[in-house]
């Protein structure tokens, strides 16, 4: 078993930690561990997932799960809610085996270590008082499984079939293509969809009064805005702000992620629709580049705006084009100027079809 790959004691003491960590409210922790819900019924959103996961824990018949989805929408939080519902505190650590990102994820984690949890029996009795009777699995939580290599992946398949009697398997990742269809067909799926703006809101408004900070109505909706149903961005990103500004308002939430403010972005799109190419690239440069901000964030916001413009399908289709290409460049190490130059050309390229099918392209009158 390699260093990195850690025994199992490792494992089931990192997990009592964690376990400890969520029940305590250490000032020193970041809020969104301070803050992660303890109990399913603690969860925002995900109603129907927790009902169904409350059924099977009733009824002791867990099947192997995969739960997919979006980073910070609750699929480890769920999880180990689930965990905590099923195992008493006492046999939480040698009932349950948390792989993360952490930790390595070769076909030898598979054969050794996973094998290894998955031989030994455990019984123990369930830490509901409305449920006396015992767990007859351990369980085997794999975080972050886009990270397993395909032999991995392989090899658990047989693993998951062959110790199915004493283990349940709860396999997490962003993405359902990265794990192979073997697997997939042996777990029941769960897919955790970004959380809707209305069910953060009691939650972020319940941090912002336990840590008695002051916030913004502006605040709060950018925070909703750049965590795009991501929990984990809205705490992590309400923490940072109330620790470098005594207020949490639009300003300071942008600021403190290095992205520019609607404000910021209206401006550049007034320009990028009515002035000539040369201010265009200016004033884009004055504005956004010598505030620190780059392309990239830029280019995200746009996308974003186009969809609202009233304009022929052609045109958008050569904003979103051109803004697809340019995300494509930046990403294989291409230079903010040039690719900026490649912006402006979308929009010019969608204004002359504009113009064509005799529409203006202005948005003074728009809402953004
Ligand atoms: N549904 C939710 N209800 C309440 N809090 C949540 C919810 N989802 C996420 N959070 C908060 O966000 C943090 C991150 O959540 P979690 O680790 O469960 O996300 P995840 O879906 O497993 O993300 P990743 O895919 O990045 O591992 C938690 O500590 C918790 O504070």
């Amino acid at each position: 078993m390699g260093s990195r790959t850690g025994s199992r004691e490792e494992h089931s003491l990192q997990f009592l930690n964690l376990t400890k960590m969520t029940t305590t409210t250490a000032s020193n922790l970041p809020w969104v561990e301070k803050y992660r819900p303890s109990k399913l019924d603690e969860l925002v959103a995900h109603e129907q997932i927790v009902k169904t996961l409350t059924k099977f824990i009733e009824n002791r018949t867990l099947p192997h799960l995969l739960f997919y989805g979006p980073p910070g929408t609750g699929k480890t939080t769920t999880v180990l809610a689930a965990a905590r519902q099923m195992y008493s505190p006492t046999k939480m650590a040698s009932m349950v085996l948390e792989l993360n990102a952490s930790d390595e994820r070769g076909i030898d984690v598979v054969r050794n270590t996973i094998v290894n949890f998955a031989q030994t029996k455990g019984l123990q009795a369930f830490s509901t008082s409305s449920n006396t009777g015992t767990v007859p699995f351990k369980l085997v939580i794999l975080d972050e499984a886009d990270a397993m290599t395909k032999d991995a992946q392989n090899a658990l398949r047989r693993v998951i079939e062959k110790y199915t009697d004493n283990v349940r398997f709860c396999i997490i990742c962003n993405y359902l293509a990265s794990i192979v269809p073997a697997i997939q067909s042996r777990c029941t799926r769960f897919r955790f969809a970004p959380l809707d703006q209305k069910l953060i809101v009691p939650r972020l408004e319940y941090i912002v009064e336990t840590e008695q900070l002051k916030m913004t109505p502006d605040g709060k909706d950018a925070l909703l805005i750049v965590s795009k149903g991501d929990m984990r961005t809205v705490i992590n990103t309400l923490q940072s702000t109330a620790m470098s500004f005594d207020t949490v308002s639009e300003n300071t939430v942008y600021q403190c992620i290095g992205q520019p403010t609607p404000k910021e972005m209206k401006e550049v799109v007034k320009t990028l629709l009515n002035d000539p190419s040369k201010k265009c690239m200016n004033t884009i440069q004055t504005k956004l580049f010598e505030n620190g901000y780059a392309l990239q964030d830029v280019i995200t916001h746009l996308h974003d705006f186009v969809f609202t413009l009233d304009i022929p399908d052609e045109a958008m289709s050569a904003i979103i084009t051109g803004l697809g290409e340019v995300e494509e460049n930046l990403s294989t190490g291409c230079s903010n100027e040039t690719q900026l130059a490649a912006v402006v050309a979308a929009f010019f390229e969608a204004k002359r079809l504009c113009v064509k099918e005799m529409k203006n392209l202005e948005i003074e009158d728009m809402e953004f």
